[in-house]
C-alpha cells in the first residue's frame, strides 16, 4: 500500500476494512510509521481540535488484515444481551452491525417471544431465547429461574471477545437481575462489556457492577448521560466544561471508559479525553447507538487482539483498547451514517446505516 499525504477517508475506511492480502508485520509497522510522520487524515486535521482522535488512523490500524491462514472466530465473537417484548430491533442492530463490520460470529441473548423475530430477521444471527421477564415468572420460581439463565450465559462466556449489554433490553426487574448477575460474571471472566440503552439504566443504579472494572465502556445519549451526572457528580451536566465532567465521570467510576454521544462524540477512560467529530448524519432516526455499540464491541476486541500480539509496539496513541475501539466505531458509524445521508437524504433509516459500514 502506497501512503500518500492526500489520501482520503474513504479510502483509509475502505483499505480498512476490505484489506485483500496480509502484508508481513514489519511490513505494518513501517507503514503505521509513515501514516503518523506524514499525518494523513483529511477530515481530522479539519477539525483542529487538540483533543480529536487521530481516528482513521486508528481504524487502519486496528483492523486486522484479511489472512487466509486465520480461522473462523479469530476477526471477533460478540455477544449481545438485549431485546424483549417492546425491543427487537435494537439488539438486531447491535449484533447485524458487528457482522458487517467484520466479526465471525455474533450471538443475541434475548427473551424467549423476541427470539423468533430477530432469527426471522437474519439467519446470520445466533439467537438464545433464555431471559425471561417477572410476567412470565412466578414469585417461588424466580431463584432457580434465575440462576439457570445465568448458567445458559455463564456456559458461553469464556468464548466471548465483548459483550453488549442493554441494546432493547427493557427495565423489567426479575430481568434486570438476572442481567446484574451476567455483568459480573463477564468481569470475573475478564470479558470486556459494553453498556448501552437499557443496560445503562440498570448500571445507572448500581454503579458497583463497573466501577474500577477497565474493560467496561458505557455509551450514553444524551438522556442517559444526564442520568449518569446526577447520580455520580451530583450535579447538572455543564457543557461549559464538557471535558473535564466526563473525565471526572470517568475516574469516579474506578477508570471505565465512557463515550458520550451526541453532535461530537466525546470519550474518557479517566486519564485522557478524545473527541470525534467527523461529517455524520442529520438524521436522528433511532437505532443508531445501537450501531455504534455492536461496532465498539468488534473494534474493542480487535485492538485488545493487537495490543497483545504486538507486546507494547503499537505506535498509535491512545493506547488503551477501549478508548481505540470506542474512536474506531465512532469514526465509522459517522462515515457509514454520512454516505447513507448522500443517497436517502431524509427517509436514511438505521438499515441503510448498516448498509454503508463496508462500502466504498
Ligand atoms: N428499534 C428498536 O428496537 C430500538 C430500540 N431502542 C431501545 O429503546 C430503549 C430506550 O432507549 P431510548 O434511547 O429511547 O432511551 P432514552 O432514555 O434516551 O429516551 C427516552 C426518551 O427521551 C427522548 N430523547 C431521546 N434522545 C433525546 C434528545 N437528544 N433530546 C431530548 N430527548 C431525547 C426519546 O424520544 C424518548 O422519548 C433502549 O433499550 C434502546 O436500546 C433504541 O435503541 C432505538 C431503536
Ligand atoms: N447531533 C448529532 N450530529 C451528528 N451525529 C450525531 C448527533 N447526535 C448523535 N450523533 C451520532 O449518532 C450516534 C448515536 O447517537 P444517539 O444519541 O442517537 O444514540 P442513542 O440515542 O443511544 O441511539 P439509539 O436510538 O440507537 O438508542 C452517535 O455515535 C453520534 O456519533
Ligand atoms: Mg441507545
Amino acid at each position: 500500500m502506497i501512503v500518500k499525504h492526500d489520501m482520503n477517508y474513504l479510502t483509509v475506511l475502505n483499505s480498512a476494512i476490505n484489506h485483500k492480502l496480509a502484508p508481513p508485520l514489519a511490513v505494518l509497522r513501517r507503514q503505521q510509521f509513515l501514516i503518523r510522520v506524514l499525518g494523513v487524515g483529511g477530515e481530522n486535521r479539519m477539525q483542529g481540535s487538540k483533543f480529536e482522535a487521530d481516528s482513521d488512523n486508528i481504524l487502519r490500524a486496528i483492523t486486522p488484515v484479511l489472512d487466509p491462514n486465520r480461522h473462523k472466530g479469530q476477526a471477533g465473537k460478540v455477544a449481545v444481551i438485549g431485546g424483549c417484548r417492546e425491543y427487537t430491533g435494537a439488539p438486531y442492530f447491535a449484533a447485524i452491525s458487528a457482522l458487517k463490520i467484520g466479526a465471525d460470529l455474533s450471538h443475541v441473548f434475548c427473551t424467549k417471544d423476541a427470539a423468533p423475530v430477530i432469527k426471522s430477521y437474519s439467519p446470520e444471527l445466533i439467537v438464545h431465547p433464555v431471559l425471561e421477564e417477572s410476567y412470565s415468572v412466578g414469585d417461588r420460581d424466580k431463584d432457580h429461574i434465575s440462576r439457570r439463565v445465568v448458567a445458559e450465559v455463564d456456559k458461553w462466556m469464556e468464548r466471548f471477545d465483548c459483550l453488549v449489554v442493554g441494546p432493547g433490553l427493557g427495565r423489567d426487574p426479575f430481568l434486570l437481575d438476572c442481567v446484574s448477575e451476567i455483568i459480573k460474571q463477564a468481569r470475573q471472566s475478564n470479558v470486556p462489556v459494553i453498556i448501552d440503552g437499557d443496560g445503562l439504566f440498570l448500571v445507572t443504579n448500581n454503579l458497583g457492577l463497573v466501577s474500577g472494572y477497565p474493560l467496561a465502556i458505557l455509551t450514553p445519549n444524551v438522556n442517559e448521560y444526564k442520568r449518569l451526572v446526577q447520580k455520580v457528580l451530583n450535579c447538572e451536566v455543564n457543557d461549559q466544561d464538557a471535558h473535564g465532567q466526563l473525565l471526572s465521570l470517568a475516574k469516579q467510576i474506578g477508570g471505565v471508559t465512557i463515550l458520550r454521544k451526541g453532535k461530537c462524540d466525546l470519550i474518557s477512560d479517566g486519564e485522557i479525553v478524545k473527541s470525534v467529530s467527523s461529517h455524520g448524519s442529520p438524521r436522528r432516526c433511532g437505532g443508531q447507538g445501537d450501531i455504534l455499540s455492536g461496532s465498539v464491541a468488534v473494534f474493542l476486541s480487535w485492538a485488545r487482539q493487537l495490543i497483545l500480539a504486538d507486546e507494547g509496539n503499537l505506535i498509535i496513541s491512545p493506547k488503551n483498547p477501549t478508548m481505540l475501539g470506542c474512536i474506531a466505531g465512532s469514526a465509522l458509524l459517522r462515515k457509514a451514517a454520512s454516505l447513507a445521508f448522500e443517497d436517502r437524504k431524509r427517509s436514511t433509516l438505521t438499515t441503510d446505516i448498516i448498509e454503508c459500514l463496508g462500502r466504498r
